[in-house]
């Protein structure tokens, strides 16, 4: 386990929540760390470090990166919606995009696996399926998420300040968030064309959760029960993936801890649309348990391993 500022520190020092699990090691400064015993690396980055400390490993390890360094296959996206040129565009080449239920064999003969963003989870395992069997429109798709503070990692930030936070509610990245072209992305490769969507985030007063409310054109002839049926069969045999009940409105507090993602459709008031809700944990299914997920799957073991767990609720 390596870390930047708190290299050398216990980790029951800092996350004292780990005091019960036994022989943890101590914090390391990635420049000293020594690969030669490890298999596989979980890498939990800010974006636009990792390319580098990517290069650096040694080739055969297998990689999860958590950041967004390797989520754009289109380098000059990368550039225009980070800020900074791609430093690994040969690695860029080889990595596989982490959305685990739609990339799953991918994922399988891959060496470096790009974890998607928390948004970008939430959004795209409703859409995917929908957009592949063609039943809604490619254009007027309208999507409105709501995030958890957590989404935005331990650095201060003032947006991020309880008392900033509390009792309010705040739209971000209005017009650009930087999850648009991966979002676009992902859309356009299950379409074989381009899809473009309208796409606003809000941080939300807690801590975890996130939810997407998406608003869908209907393609001539379908109803919001063909949706439905589609996402069940697209998702009857995923143990992460949930269509709940016709009707039931999938809430944060019921994947809140856990690597589930919940989904239903609802056919809107508007004759030709459907509005779709799922929701993830942030920090789970939109970050560390997909890419346990992920890792699972390229070293071979049980999907679930150490995600088998129920949300923690209220
Ligand atoms: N939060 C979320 O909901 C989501 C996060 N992610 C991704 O997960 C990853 C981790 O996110 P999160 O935990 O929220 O981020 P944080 O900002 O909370 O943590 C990032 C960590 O990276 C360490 N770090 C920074 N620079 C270096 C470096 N040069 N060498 C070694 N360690 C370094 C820091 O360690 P130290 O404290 O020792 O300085 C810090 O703890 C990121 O890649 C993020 O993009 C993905 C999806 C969702
Ligand atoms: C609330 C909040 O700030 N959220 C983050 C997204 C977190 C995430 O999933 O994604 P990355 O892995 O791309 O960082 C944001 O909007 O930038």
């Amino acid at each position: 386990m390596t870390a930047d500022r708190n290299a050398g520190k216990s980790i029951e020092s800092l996350f004292p929540h780990f005091i019960t699990q036994k022989d943890l090691p101590i914090l390391v400064s990635s420049n000293d760390a020594i690969f030669s015993d490890v298999d596989a690396v979980l890498c939990c980055l800010p974006h636009g470090t990792t390319q580098e400390i990517i290069k650096a490993l040694p080739k055969g390890l297998k990689i999860v990166d958590l950041s967004a360094d390797f989520r754009l296959r289109d380098t000059s996206e990368y550039e225009e919606w980070y800020g900074q040129p791609h430093r690994a565009p040969d690695l860029q080449e080889e990595a596989i995009y982490g959305l685990t239920e739609i990339f799953r064999e991918e994922i399988k003969n891959a060496r470096l696996v790009a974890n998607p963003g928390c948004y970008p989870t939430s959004i795209q395992l409703p859409l995917v399926p929908l957009i592949k069997s063609k039943l809604i429109e490619y254009k007027n798709i309208i999507i409105d998420s709501k995030s958890g503070a957590s989404g935005a990692g331990r650095g201060a930030k003032v947006a991020n300040l309880y008392t900033e936070l509390t009792e309010g509610i705040m739209s971000y990245g209005v017009t650009r968030h930087r999850h648009v072209p991966e979002i676009e992305q992902g859309l356009s490769h299950a379409a074989h064309s381009k899809v473009t969507v309208s796409f606003t985030p809000h941080l939300m007063p807690m801590s975890r959760g996130m939810q997407s409310t998406i608003y869908v054109e209907m393609a001539p002839g379908v109803t919001a029960e063909d949706l439905y049926q589609q996402l069940k069969v697209s998702y009857e045999d995923e143990e992460f993936v949930k269509l709940l009940e016709k009707g039931v409105v999938p809430r944060t507090h019921d994947v809140r801890g856990s690597n589930y993602c919940y989904m239903n459709v609802f056919p809107d008031r508007i004759s030709g649309r459907a509005i779709i809700i799922s929701v993830i944990d942030n920090l789970v299914k939109g970050a560390s348990g997909q890419a346990l997920q992920n890792l699972n799957i390229m070293m071979g073991f049980p999907e679930n391993t150490g995600l088998g767990y129920l949300p923690l609720f209220p």
